[in-house]
């Protein structure tokens, strides 16, 4: 009879045991969970960031990814050169040239081999390589081009097989919202990456909640550009502004800019990360800046002073044009005004170069998961 009451009751409790032990591994795995969101205007650096956590942490890219990565370089090209065509078309105009800078559509169309041979021809062309001596700096020249340039003797072949750090070095605007998973120590990370465009914006608050790192990226080198300001009519930061309910308006440090109704990307990336910072939903979020593309930066302030662009630099403490002090300079204009409790972990970076990424990543990573709270400069 005893057996009979004991034998249920053993398999309650195994059941008990069993389910108490399922709780912990889940409540163990939901703890260590980490949620980071890749934050940015568009161009700044955010997709070739996750292509390196991805190299790092996961398998890197597969077969797929990397057949259609071929056409997308290619095209990344051509577009380069439609873009280079248009700003040198005063000077040696060619039928070549024409049909870069008005009908690059075509030259998509073509058969592979006669693609190859436009590419190719056009590298032949003096006036190209005399462009890349004097307009390197051109704020229409895509950043990609002076990578794939020096490398068009692999990639213009029939069979060009991309490589890694060409994968890194392809630009391809994000569209939607994408998300990556991998373990870092005791850690498994969701990185979510957005599209920067001003449209792809409004889909960034549906992903604020429970965000414990946000990785704000900004492209230092686009001082220089400027994008077309959006008719009045389309606000389209309304939705995070609602949240936070003011909007930020900043007077001081703004670029001078040609035309009225033009905005530099470099301001506008600014003012983009206040309205994230002040958001309600990240005020417990550690922020990290990424000021990135310091390679790009410093080619451009071989040729061009940062004053020019932005005059209020003129006064600033060491403006002797330098890497350094140009990024202090912008790191500057990303604090102010920003409630002091606000902190900001910046790090300068060069996304393209893998070992950079992965020390920066394991860097913020240090501050997320040991509250290593002490200010961290600008490396
Ligand atoms: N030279 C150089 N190029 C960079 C660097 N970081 C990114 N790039 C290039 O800049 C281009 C844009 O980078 P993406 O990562 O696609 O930019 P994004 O922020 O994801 O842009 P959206 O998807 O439009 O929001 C790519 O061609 C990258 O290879 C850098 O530090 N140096
Ligand atoms: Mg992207």
């Amino acid at each position: 009879m005893g057996l009979v009451t004991c034998k249920p009751l053993r398999d309650a409790e195994r059941q008990t045991r069993q389910i108490d032990t399922q709780i912990r591994a889940e409540n163990q795995a939901n703890k260590r969970k980490v949620k980071m969101l890749l934050l940015g205007i568009s161009d700044s650096g955010k997709s070739t960031i996750v292509k390196q956590m991805r190299v790092n942490y996961l398998d890197g890219f597969n077969e797929t990814e990397v057949v259609n990565a071929i056409f997308v370089i290619r095209n990344n090209i051509i577009d380069a050169f439609k873009n280079i065509a248009n700003i040198i078309l005063h000077s040696d105009i060619t039928v070549l040239l024409k049909l870069f800078a008005h009908d690059s559509g075509k030259i998509e169309m073509m058969q592979e081999v006669d693609e190859l041979k436009v590419i190719n021809t056009i590298r032949e062309f003096k006036c190209i390589q005399v462009f890349f001596e004097r307009f390197a700096t051109h704020p229409m020249v895509p950043d990609s081009i002076h990578y794939f340039f020096p490398n068009l003797e692999r990639i213009a072949v029939a069979n060009y097989y991309p490589t890694n750090e060409d994968l890194i070095h392809m630009r391809q605007t994000t569209l939607g919202v994408h998300e990556i998973s991998f373990d870092y120590t005791k850690h498994t990370i969701r990185l979510i990456d957005v599209g920067g465009q001003k449209t792809e914006r409004r889909k960034w608050i549906h992903f604020f909640e429970g965000v414990t790192a946000v990785m704000f990226v900004c492209s230092m080198s686009s001082f220089n550009q400027t994008t077309e300001e959006e008719p009045k009519s389309f606000v389209w930061e309304s939705s995070l502004n609602r949240v936070q309910n003011k909007v930020l308006v900043r007077s001081s440090g703004k670029a001078k800019v040609e035309k009225p109704g033009m905005v530099n990307r470099l301001d506008e990336s600014v003012d983009l990360f206040k309205s994230i910072r002040e958001n309600g939903f990240l005020r417990n979020s550690n922020f990290m800046l990424f000021l990135n593309k310091t390679d790009v930066l410093a080619r451009k302030l071989a040729a061009i002073n940062f004053g020019d662009y932005f005059p209020d630099y003129k006064n600033w403490v060491n403006n002797d044009n330098s890497v350094p002090s140009v990024a202090e300079f912008i790191e500057s204009m990303f604090r102010e005004g920003l409630d002091s409790e606000h902190r900001i972990y910046s790090h300068l970076i060069q996304a393209t170069v893998t070992s950079n990424v992965e020390f920066t990543f394991g860097l913020c990573c240090d501050v997320i998961f040991e509250k290593n709270l002490d200010e961290t400069s600008l490396e």
